[in-house]
């Protein structure tokens, strides 16, 4: 299982590959992993945002933590899976937590419950629960898409529950970072890709980041060099970056993803499942003069 220490460097969000008639793509997953397992990364995330997890199962969530195991063990390789358990109510949260643990998972990815719009205390308490059921809990704060925000207080308090071992700091708000980072906090993971560099520089330990697939060796080696201390190089290197993830987010993620990955063969399709649609071919454009190698 995970600890603090082990938030650090890359974390991959992993896709869910579909197929044209929108069953999950368990051979393409395979492929995937595979590939992604060759590269010197921190973490993957089954069952996150950009695994589309507001229209994936349980059971296909299961499929792939099972073959992300074949797959890490046959490669002899020991990245942690996190998989994504978060949900607005805090019982069935509560329920996917202990069947991810169950599943063999390293934490889970909890987001801020969403929708019923909870107070500070009720958001509290939801991780206080939620924390209790024994697996290391990496807590999601992404206002834009759940609609309700942690004061720095709440983070605060939910940062010191015992079985908390982090952030996934999506808000892209640099001031909240800097306020949690001037004092002793648990580790903080950018999970806003066009401020990577930024939050690096801001005390993020890290990125959990969907742009990362189109380029995973370029963040490495950006996280590389700024821990190592030759921060002009890892500006420079990200700077190269950023018109890549403008296209990346310029529509609902993770299309470009899945369209970036389909061109390079590495899943079947770039289907996603409605109400998200396909790249336009203007992104496509865009995305293939905005790579850099
Ligand atoms: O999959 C995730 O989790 C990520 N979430 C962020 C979002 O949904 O906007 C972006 C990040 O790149 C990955």
């Amino acid at each position: 299982m995970m600890n603090e220490q082990h938030i650090h460097g890359i974390f991959i969000p992993l896709i869910t590959p579909f197929s044209r008639d929108y069953k999950l793509d368990i051979n393409s997953y395979r492929k995937y992993v595979t590939y992604l397992a060759g590269h010197d990364i921190q973490g993957l995330v089954v069952n996150g945002t950009t695994g589309e997890s507001p229209t994936v199962s349980w059971d296909e969530v299961k499929q792939m933590v099972q073959v992300t195991q074949d797959v890490l063990k046959s490669m002899n390789k020991t990245i942690p899976i996190i998989i994504g358990t978060g949900t607005n109510d805090t019982y069935s949260t509560v329920h996917r937590t202990e069947m991810a643990a169950d599943l063999g998972a390293d934490a889970a990815m909890v987001v801020t419950p969403y929708y019923n719009r909870p107070t500070q205390e009720g958001i509290l308490e939801h991780f206080r629960v939620v924390s209790r059921v024994g697996l290391p809990v990496l807590v999601y704060e992404i206002p834009v898409r759940t609609g309700s925000r942690m004061t720095i207080d709440t983070i605060r308090k939910v940062l010191d529950l015992d079985g908390v071992i982090g952030l996934k700091d999506s808000t892209g708000d640099l001031d909240l970072l800097l306020k949690l980072t001037q004092y002793e906090t648990k580790p903080i993971l950018c999970g806003e890709d066009a401020y990577f560099h930024a939050m690096l520089c801001q005390g993020a330990a890290g990125g959990m980041l969907a742009s990362a697939h189109i380029n995973i060796q370029k963040y490495v080696e950006i996280y590389q060099r700024f821990v190592t201390g030759d921060m002009n190089g890892a500006r420079d290197s990200f700077m190269l970056l950023e018109p890549m993830i403008q296209h990346v987010f310029a529509e609902p993620a993770p299309a470009a993803i899945k369209w970036w990955l389909a061109q390079q063969e590495i899943i079947a399709a770039e289907q996603l499942r409605l109400p998200l649609m396909p790249l336009s071919d203007q992104v496509k454009q865009g995305l293939l003069n905005s790579i850099v190698s």
